[in-house]
């Protein structure tokens, strides 16, 4: 059996005297989506730490497989703004040759962004040119920190389509973090569900069933979203609009 691509072992990470994430068991492997959900101050970022190797844990283990290829889309990037920058420079300073930034970009649909400046950027463009400098090794695995905040509806659909598709082509892990609970649970991803520990995991519909999942984010909600379904037969461009 190939080895996973990450995996946890009875995970935990501590902040001086304060436990913030305990007894992570969970592996990812090639093809893998996980979309981790879970309130504010779950440990959610805390676990995208522990999987990149930014934190060390304090107790159990975190095991990369040796020689990963890891893309990383963080939740935020702050650029200095008096710092004249074009998206292609900017993925330049990622290490991209022209040939692989010019193919990252097409791939994200920015294409006809590259001489633009990073400044004059939408959001939703800008998260697009952040997945392109995260591909442009082509990554094994692939962590995104709330890719979609900010991004109205069909934006974040757009995204999470286009992170999919991505996965096909790479076939690599991909580890996202999310705070819409609508977007995520009308996909058929794995969802693990994070307040410290993992609370439940398993797809959707199982999840959206689950005591601990309504314990979490209330019974109304939790209703809610077991009754949504999203029969997507369409897609939507980097504006949102919808194209067939
Ligand atoms: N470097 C740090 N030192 C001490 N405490 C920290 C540190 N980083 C995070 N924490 C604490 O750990 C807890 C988990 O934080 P984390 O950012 O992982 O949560 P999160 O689920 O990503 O939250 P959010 O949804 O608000 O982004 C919080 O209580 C936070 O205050």
């Amino acid at each position: 059996m190939t080895e996973p691509v990450v995996s946890l072992e009875d995970a935990g990470l501590r902040y001086g005297e304060t436990h913030v994430l305990h007894d992570l068991t969970f592996s990812m492997s090639e093809g893998d989506i996980v979309t981790v959900i879970g309130p504010n101050g779950a440990g959610k970022t805390s676990l995208i730490k522990l999987i990149l190797g930014i934190e060390k844990p304090s107790s159990g283990h975190v095991r990369q497989r040796a020689g990963t290829r890891v893309g990383y889309v963080p939740q935020r990037m702050t650029l200095q703004p008096t710092l004249p920058l074009t998206v292609g420079r900017f993925l330049g300073l990622a290490g991209g040759d022209p040939s692989a930034i010019e193919a990252a970009l097409a791939r994200t649909g920015v294409a006809q962004l590259a001489d633009e400046s990073v400044h004059h950027l939408s959001g939703g463009e800008f998260q697009r040119v952040l997945l392109a400098r995260a591909i442009l090794r082509r990554p094994q695995l692939l962590v995104l920190d709330e890719p979609a905040q900010g991004l109205d509806v069909n934006g974040q659909s757009a995204l999470y389509e286009l992170i999919r598709s991505l996965r096909d082509e790479l076939n690599c892990a991909v580890l996202t973090v999310s705070h819409d609970l609508h977007v995520v649970m009308a996909s058929t991803d794995t969802v693990l569900c994070l307040n410290g520990h993992i609370c439940c995991r398993g797809q959707p519909e199982q999840i959206s069933q689950d005591p601990a999942f309504t314990q979490l984010f209330g019974e109304n909600l939790a209703n809610t979203l077991a009754v949504y379904h999203h029969h997507h037969n369409h897609s939507h461009d980097v504006h949102g609009e919808t194209v067939p």
